[in-house]
């Protein structure tokens, strides 16, 4: 080759190497480049093609050899169809134009060189070769240039022959050679990219994989470490470091015994020695204190396979079942109140039973089974209207909730009622899907309400209604008077000397009695009227919308009040005998101007006037006799505040025994501040009708005693009694003879100086009770007078068993003596049966020297009257009637 060919060559090969260039330029090693850079790079293709072809190997005149084969078949194998068909284009085109005898042979070497090169491009995009190895370019490279040593042949032969012998060489044997280094660079420059590529496409994939790994992590709710078989972080991962017991970057290298209690640190290694046995470990729990709280967490562990370490690691999973355990414990609680002794059942929206408890079996006989699928309807009784269940539903679709009294049916058929509670269940978006029914059988609480009524409201015994009943309808009779004007009335019913058959027959005989007059009391009114029964021996007829005419309603209250007592009068046999009750009715007639209360103190009133008139009877309400009782009322008020506020007063009037002073009786009075001195005659009464003569009873017997006990440490006293009047309620008391006796203790005197004065009428009350009690008291020492002897009844036969020491003749037959001649007989015999009895006989009331006279001659010694002392204040009795007796006596 001479130097002529080697510097063309030298550019030729320069230019190809541009054409590396371009393929880099241009990205055809990458992918297929679009359409503009194809045409573009046709074009500098183009251009390359024609500074070859600018620049031959040229052999003569008119023939010009080239690399523009080379050039034209590598663009169609690595750029493709339209470059390189640019290219040629334009080469043939620059062929066309510089023309000479080569120029055919030139337009057939450019057309076949890049028809190869296509084919050659067609044949790797049709088997998918990126990469085009190196025998592959060589043969690629020997075809073009044999072909273009064919194509040479056009030449004239004299042409041929030089050129022949000129290039053969280069042709076939370099030209393949640099086709091959050519297609190689480009071909490497494919691989180069291909790796850069995969090698981006890796990247980004593994960058894809981590991050799609870090979403995946970041998206559990778990918390993942990494540990070693001691329980040491080395890896940790947790979405939320509040989940963590401390920061993670603390834990990293620390041991779980460093942050958690001991009790849980050893559950976690223990999970963590279980993995390393058995590859996992699953299930166990631990409570710890995070940064949010007290968490409770499940653990799952598994031994990580790490073929490079000898050191086994665990991944612990962790995972919050804070919640879940709440959730689990909310339903052991639902599921245990499901199952409480209230009867539970459960709905769906269509109220088909989905599910009940044991208790709704237990209450309604109904196992599950039968109660599933059926709607609550196939409880009912059937006591309920429509309406009541339209207003139930109402309420559940207002309210979400109804609650009341139902009956309802047990399967037995039992009617019961139960108190139910319906609430509805809704979604979040307020949609009901289920009612919880939730009952009890309030079967016993109705019965025991039914019985607290009855008890509150109605009488045990007679079963009448009772005083609150009474109050009640009272009330309601007068609010129905206001509303209507008519009148009413209220018979206040007391039976008569029913104490008496209590204490002789006995209670039960007396219960007998009550319910008996019960029922005829009911037999006697209109089912409108009401009968009540007020306690003991007392019952109340109210009689309601009597008219408005009053003196019609004085007669229909009259008839009723007449067979109202004759009803009661009928005989009964109480026990074994015949007994004929009676009663007292009071009457108050009422009207829309009256209060309760008032009526029934004016009937109370009235039925105390039937007693007084002699039993038997009825009286209607008399406001002269309410005044009485007012004023009594007064008097026992102002009576309690004399007792304790020391009004009342012990005076003491002598008495004599042969005008020599032997002692005094203790009489009552009382200094009102208004009234001055009122008289016990007219207290006495009152106070044993009210029971404060008990405590008056007391106070008397006490002063006297006092009394005594100053007296007996006087030698001119030392002899006297004290004769002190017992009332006869006061007698009767169980611990009257224990007072007595208490207080002659207290007071440390000598029983034989206390007299006790008793009625005739109080002794006949109970004789043997009479006689027991002064048998005791008289033990002691303590004497008895009968006061107002010759008053009462008593019989020898009575007055020879009571323990007497004397007897006293009432004034009432000394007043006229010794003029009367009935009056001296009777005081006469008194006398002589008082001394043929053994008994001291004293007169009282003796005001005359005629009648002390009389008295001597019968030889009744013993004298009580204004002629020898009146009853006065223990200061005037000191100083008077003791001075005078002790200077009869010549003591003074
Ligand atoms: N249970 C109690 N009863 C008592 C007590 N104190 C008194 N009484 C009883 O009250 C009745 C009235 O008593 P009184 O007004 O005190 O009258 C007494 C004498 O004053 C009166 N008397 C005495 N002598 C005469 C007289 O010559 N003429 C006359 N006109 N009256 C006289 O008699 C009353 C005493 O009677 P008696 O008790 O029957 O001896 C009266 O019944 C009292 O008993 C008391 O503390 N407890």
């Amino acid at each position: 080759m001479s130097g002529d060919i080697l510097l063309p060559l030298v550019n030729n090969v320069a230019l190809l190497l541009a054409m590396g260039v371009l393929f880099d330029a241009f990205a055809f090693n990458e992918a297929k480049p679009s359409l503009p850079k194809r045409i573009t790079s046709g074009l500098i293709l183009g251009c390359i093609a024609i500074a070859i072809m600018s620049m031959p190997l040229s052999i003569t005149s008119g023939v010009i050899i080239d690399t523009r084969s080379i050039l034209l078949s590598v663009s169609g194998l690595f750029f493709g169809v339209i470059p390189t068909v640019i290219a040629a284009s334009m080469a043939a085109v620059f062929r066309i134009m510089e023309g000479g005898q080569g120029t055919i042979a030139g337009l057939l070497i450019i057309m076949t060189s890049a028809g190869i090169g296509i084919y050659c491009y067609q044949w790797k995009q049709r088997l998918g070769h990126e990469v085009i190895k190196g025998y592959q370019l060589y043969l690629m490279g020997l075809t073009v240039h044999v072909s273009m040593m064919v194509c040479l042949l056009v030449l004239p032969y004299s042409t041929l022959g030089l050129l022949l012998s000129e290039i053969t060489l280069p042709i076939i044997v370099i030209f393949p050679l640099a086709t091959v280094l050519l297609g190689g660079l480009l071909s490497q420059q494919i691989s180069r990219k291909k790796a850069e590529a995969a090698l981006r496409e890796s990247e980004r994939t593994s960058n894809h994989a981590r991050h799609r790994l870090e979403a995946t992590f970041s998206a559990i709710p778990d918390l993942l470490f990494e540990m070693d078989i001691e329980g040491r972080y080395l890896a940790c991962h947790a979405s939320d470091p509040d989940d963590l017991v401390a920061k993670p970057e603390e834990l990293i290298g620390k041991s779980v015994f460093d942050f958690i209690p001991l009790d849980e640190a050893q559950i976690i290694v223990e999970a963590i020695r279980e993995a390393d046995l058995k590859g996992i470990s699953k299930g166990r729990q631990v409570t710890l204190q995070v940064g949010r709280g007290l968490r409770e967490f499940e653990l799952s562990v598994s031994r990580k396979h790490d073929d490079e370490s000898s050191e086994h690691h665990f991944i612990v999973l962790s995972r919050d079942i804070t919640e879940r355990k709440r959730h689990e414990r909310e339903l052991h609680i639902a599921a245990t109140a499901f199952d409480s002794q209230e009867g539970m059942l459960i709905t769906d929206a269509e109220h088909r039973i989905l599910r009940v408890n044991n208790a709704f079996t237990r209450v309604t006989g109904y196992e599950a089974e039968e109660a599933i699928g059926n709607t609550p309807a196939f409880l009912q009784s059937g006591k309920h209207s429509e309406d009541f269940y339209q207003t139930m539903m109402e309420s559940l679709s207002k309210n979400n909730y109804w609650q009341g009294e139902v009956w309802n049916q047990r399967k037995s058929g039992e009617i019961y009622p139960q108190h139910l509670t319906i609430t509805a269940v809704q979604t979040s978006a307020g949609e009901i899907t289920n009612y919880v029914g939730a009952f009890t059988d309030i079967t016993q609480r109705k019965q025991d309400e039914a019985d607290i009524h009855q008890l509150a409201f109605y009488d045990s015994l007679t079963g009448l209604p009772n005083r609150r009943s009474l109050q009640e309808r009272l009330d309601s009779a007068l609010s129905s008077c206001r509303h209507t004007r008519q009148l009413g009335a209220v018979f206040f019913i007391d039976l008569d000397n029913f104490k008496n058959l209590n204490d002789t027959a006995g209670h039960d005989q007396g219960d007998k009695l009550l319910v008996e007059v019960a029922n005829r009391l009911n037999s006697c009114v209109r089912n409108a009227d009401m009968v009540a029964r007020l306690g003991g021996d007392e019952f109340i007829v109210i009689l309601e919308n009597l008219g408005v005419d009053e003196s019609n309603v004085l007669a229909q209250v009259k008839d009723i009040v007449a067979k109202v007592i004759l009803t009661i009068q009928a005989p009964l046999t109480i026990g074994t005998q015949a007994y004929h009750p009676t009663c007292s009715i009071g009457i108050a007639l009422f009207s829309e101007k009256d209060f309760s209360d008032e009526v029934m103190k004016r009937s109370d009133m009235a039925m105390y006037q039937a007693k007084s008139s002699g039993k038997n009877t009825y009286r209607f309400f008399d406001p002269v006799a309410e005044e009485a009782l007012c004023s009594l009322a007064r008097m026992d008020a102002d009576l309690r505040f004399a007792l304790s506020n020391q009004q009342l007063e012990l005076h003491y009037q002598p008495q004599y025994r042969c005008q020599t002073l032997i002692g005094a009786e203790a009489l009552l009075r009382w200094k009102h501040p208004d009234r001055g001195m009122v008289s016990p005659a007219e207290f006495i009464p009152l106070a044993e009708d009210t029971g404060l003569i008990l405590p008056i009873g007391e106070w008397v017997i006490r002063q006297a005693c006092k009394q005594l006990q100053q007296w007996q440490e006087r030698p001119e006293t030392a002899e006297l009694f004290i004769a002190v009047n017992v009332s006869a309620r006061q007698f009767c008391q169980d611990n009257f003879v224990e007072s007595v006796r208490q207080l002659l203790n207290t007071y440390g005197v000598s029983a034989e100086k206390l007299k006790l004065e008793l009625t005739e009428s109080l002794v006949l009350m109970d004789v043997e009770d009479t006689i027991q009690k002064m048998q005791a008291l008289r033990s002691y020492g303590i004497r008895f007078a009968l006061d107002d002897f010759g008053t009462g009844y008593s019989s020898l036969s009575h007055l020879k068993r009571l323990p007497l020491d004397q007897i006293k003749i009432d004034r009432s037959f000394i007043r006229d003596v010794p003029e009367d001649q009935d009056d001296s007989e009777i005081v006469q015999a008194i006398i002589a049966m008082g001394q043929n009895l053994g008994l001291n006989v004293l007169a009282e009331g003796v005001e005359t020297d005629e009648q002390l006279a009389f008295l001597t001659e019968l030889d009744c010694l013993d004298i009580q009257g204004f002629l020898l002392g009146r009853p006065s204040s223990i200061d005037k009795f000191e100083t008077t009637y003791i001075p005078a007796n002790m200077s009869r006596l010549g003591m003074a």
